[in-house]
């Protein structure tokens, strides 16, 4: 009997941190149409002229900060994943893991699946929340591919699991041992967005940030918008650990260029929570099922270092899902769900 074709898809990490291959990373991420969306004359001056070629150097500083024995962690514990879901899985399934960027490529994957002879391919992005720039992009590189291929096999493809129940769960279980009732404020920290972007998400144009709070809340209007999905795992996140709702905050952080992205911006939260005397903040990241750059720099050494010099003690991260075997089984279930 033919298998069942599963590409695990997750945004792609330079190949080293040299930065010749930073830059073209950074090059192939951010060409992409969904990723930095304007007209592509400004995209590719942006990109080509100045993004590449300053910000190069700098990234590739910060990688090789978190690089490790065993390479880019976000590309470890990717290929870790992989395998553990083939294992998990068995016989009746190929699993493959492509990168949205870089290496191994999405044509590389799906080769695979099409040499093993599947006869369905589920496509599993690695991002709870659905955003245009991550989700959207994957699935779109994903159906420009296979719409070539003579058979097209049937094909599916996961949304987002921005609620799912055995996610929260392992966030909820990995907080809780760092205690967070001990803590004078926790954050959900969710990788930033153009708000162009958010705005371009709401189908009806007549909802999202037309008012303060518009999508702090998830509702039938806004179920695709990324900011309202990233308030929803937060809640779910806080109710299971009994966080009440003055004592957490959900931010964006990681922004890029001068426009306005989804606020607030950790790096203000923190710097206010400092000012306002907080020694302990917990952060946790539930848009990265890996750790990765955001979070191991950017959140336990970046904003670290800043609220300690604002008198605070630490800035706790809270691991993410990486390789743990209760993810694994959540990403079986998904793997096998109609
Ligand atoms: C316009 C720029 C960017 C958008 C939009 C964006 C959205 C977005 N990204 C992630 C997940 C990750 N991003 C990562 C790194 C990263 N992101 C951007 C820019 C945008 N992201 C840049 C330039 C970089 C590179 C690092 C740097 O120079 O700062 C990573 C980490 C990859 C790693 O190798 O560790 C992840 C993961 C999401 C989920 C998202 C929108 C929802
Ligand atoms: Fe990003
Ligand atoms: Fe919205």
């Amino acid at each position: 009997m033919s298998k069942q074709g599963i590409l695990l898809v997750n945004l792609g990490t330079p190949d080293s941190p040299s930065v010749s291959d930073v830059r073209r990373y950074l090059d192939e991420f951010l060409m992409d149409e969904r990723v930095i969306d304007i007209n592509p004359v400004g995209r590719t001056l942006l990109v080509k002229g100045i993004i590449v070629p300053f910000r190069g150097p700098k990234s590739a500083k910060t990688y090789q900060k978190v690089w490790t024995d065993n390479g880019s962690p976000l590309m470890y514990y990717s290929a870790k994943v992989k395998d553990l879901l083939q294992e998990k899985l068995g016989a009746g399934y190929h699993v493959e893991l492509g990168m949205r960027y870089q290496n191994p490529s999405l044509p590389s994957a799906l080769a695979k699946l099409k040499e093993a002879g599947v006869s369905s391919i589920r496509v599993i992005p690695l991002f709870p929340q659905y955003a245009s720039a991550t989700t959207g992009s994957v699935h779109q590189r994903v159906m420009e591919i296979v719409s070539k291929w003579q058979t097209i096999p049937d094909m599916s493809f996961v949304n987002s699991y921005h609620d799912d129940p055995d996610m929260i769960e392992i966030f909820a279980e990995n907080g809780q041992k760092y205690h967070p009732e001990t803590f004078d404020h926790v954050i959900f920290s969710f990788h930033g967005l153009p708000q162009r972007q958010l705005v371009k998400a709401d189908d009806s144009q007549k909802h999202c940030l037309k008012s303060p709070d518009c999508c702090s809340k998830l509702t039938d209007v806004n179920k695709f918008c990324y900011s309202a999905q990233c308030y929803n795992t937060a809640r779910l996140i806080a109710e299971r650990l009994s966080i009440p709702k003055e004592k957490y905050t959900v931010t964006f952080q990681s922004r890029l260029g001068k426009d306005p992205w989804a606020q607030p911006y950790t790096s203000e939260v923190i710097h206010q929570l400092g000012k306002n005397g907080a020694k302990r903040l917990l952060v946790f990241s539930p848009a990265f099922v890996a750790d990765c750059l955001e979070t191991i720099y950017e959140i336990a050494e970046e904003y670290d270092l800043e609220f300690k010099a604002l008198g605070g003690d630490k800035v706790q991260l809270v691991e993410s899902l990486n390789d743990k075997p209760e993810w694994i089984a959540v990403l079986e279930k998904m793997s096998k769900r109609n």
